[in-house]
């Protein structure tokens, strides 16, 4: 030890007997022996003191050392692949009553999709000149099953015309409810922003709303149905016959059929159920609200404490929402820094679409591409690809249909064009993309699924969660 580290107290700091430390620290001249050993023990008792404080905090040093990490997630693809819906399904997992706390607020959402899919008919019909109409033969067989009307064009006039007519306030409806909606959000948004509230030790979400979705919805009082609700609801219920004569219309099905527009595959469909969506009692499903659809804007951050079956381990879990347009693509570099984990969503339905933002591209073609550009990705070379083939329920509908998959990709040659086949073709697509263009090798887990069919998803996402629980638990524990 150096000889200086010997020195009192005082002559390590300063030999200067100016310096106010120096004085500070010296014992008062002339000080008795009874005030010596006063000062002895006030400084033994401080000491004592410092070093409860150095050792508490030594231990929380130790403990914050020993918490896991978050095991962060980012939900990754285009559009209308099923991401939002892969999150309520975390949701309703890991936090069910908070999210069945929010039903009603789903309920506008769930009354906005109807809509929607008025304004859709109303438009196609609008755009079909009454000479067009005496051509339609109605070949869909709901509408032969379902339908009371005949297709003349006489039958157009005396009842599809006046049907428009009475369905005006319907649609008028629509921006009512965009602006009551986007108003709530912007509300739910400043208190989310403020408040992050634990309803639990475990299995609890912290809400923190990063922004932006076009319209978002929570359960605090802001965003309960109100008397304004009620009497929006009220104009559908009212107009309720109306929507479900121009649903069961046989020449509606056959215009929608000859332009190719199938409401029945589209997001947030729920015509067939206009009678109970429409009812002044209605409140949405659990069903429902994973049927509902809710565009992303920008991205939001959702956590969730998560406790692992076989070791007790409760771990947080951050799974982060991104608006999947190409124009909010370039939102998303921000958060590829430090993910544990993407869930990449494919919707594996969508190959004979093309995107909504641009008419050339084909949909799986833009998912490929999509996937590529994030396995080839540095800054996600360490992260856990998951790519989850989703709304295989549209899927399987679409093949037994008759539709060819290799009509749209010729590589596809002569295999069958069953469900089994054309998915496992597709998931061996994605695996030669992750083995050959990664920067580092990597595992590749790949699930079917169908979103809206929250069992079997549960069961995915289980999955998915011990598989990430025990990879990041390992990560920590090497640290
Ligand atoms: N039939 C069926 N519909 C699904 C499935 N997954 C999602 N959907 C529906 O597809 C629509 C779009 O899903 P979202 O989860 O909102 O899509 P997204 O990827 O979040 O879209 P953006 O927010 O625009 O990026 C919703 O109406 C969902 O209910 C599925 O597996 N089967
Ligand atoms: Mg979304």
């Amino acid at each position: 030890m150096p000889k200086s580290s010997r020195l009192p107290i005082a002559c390590m700091f300063s030999l200067d007997e100016a310096d106010p430390i120096s004085q500070a620290l010296s014992p008062p001249q002339n000080e008795s022996e009874q005030d010596k050993q006063k000062r002895d023990l006030r400084e033994r008792a401080a000491k004592l003191a410092s070093d409860e404080i150095d050792a508490r905090l030594n231990k929380e040093r130790l403990q914050i050392r020993r918490t896991p990490k978050p095991v962060k997630i980012l939900l990754l693809g285009q559009s209308e692949s099923g991401k939002s819906t892969m999150l309520k399904n975390f949701q309703l997992m890991c936090e069910p009553k908070a999210f069945r706390a929010e039903r009603a607020s789903w309920r506008l959402i769930i009354h906005l999709n109807v809509i929607r899919s008025i304004r859709i008919i109303l438009d196609a019909l609008a755009s079909t000149t009454p000479s067009e109409y005496s051509q339609y033969t109605p070949r869909s067989s709901y509408a032969s099953q379902h339908s009371t009307h005949s297709t003349s064009t006489e039958d157009l006039v005396s009842d599809l015309l006046p049907l428009r007519a009475r369905l005006a306030p319907v649609l008028e409806l629509e921006e009512t409810l965009k602006q009551r909606l986007a108003a709530r959000a912007n509300l739910a948004q400043s208190q989310n922003m403020a408040k992050l509230s634990f309803s639990g030790p475990l299995n609890s979400t912290i809400r923190l709303r990063r922004a932006n979705q076009e319209i978002s919805v929570g359960s605090s009082a802001t965003m309960q149905c109100n008397d304004v609700d009620d009497d929006s609801a009220r104009i559908l219920y009212e107009r309720s016959a109306d929507l479900l004569q121009l649903w069961q219309n046989q020449t509606v099905h056959a215009v929608l059929e000859r332009r190719k527009i199938r409401l029945r595959e589209s997001a947030g469909f729920f015509l067939d159920e206009l009678e109970t969506v429409t009812s002044l009692q209605y409140v949405p499903t659990d069903e429902h609200i994973l049927r509902a659809r809710l565009r992303t804007l920008g991205v939001s951050e959702h956590r969730m404490l998560l406790s692992d079956p076989y070791g007790g381990i409760t771990r947080e879990f951050r799974l982060y929402d991104v608006g999947g347009h190409r124009s909010m693509r370039a939102k998303w570099a921000p958060y590829f820094d430090d993910m544990d984990a993407i869930i990449f969503v494919v919707p594996i339905s969508a190959f004979d679409q093309v995107l909504a933002e641009d008419h050339n591209v084909n949909r799986l073609a833009d998912s490929i591409e999509l996937w590529t550009s994030i396995v080839t990705n540095e800054l996600l070379q360490n992260s856990n690809m998951i790519l989850l083939l989703n709304k295989i329920d549209i899927l399987q509908a679409k093949l037994a249909s008759g539709i060819l998959f290799a009509d749209y990709f010729p590589s596809y040659g002569l295999r069958p064009n069953d469900y089994d086949s054309v998915s496992r073709y597709v998931s061996k697509k994605f695996n030669s993309i992750l083995q050959q263009r990664s920067p580092s090798p990597r595992v590749f887990y790949c699930r079917r699924t169908n979103a809206t069919d929250a069992q079997s998803t549960a069961f995915v996402l289980l999955g998915i969660k011990d598989m990430l629980m025990r990879y990041n638990l390992k990560e920590s524990l090497i640290l």
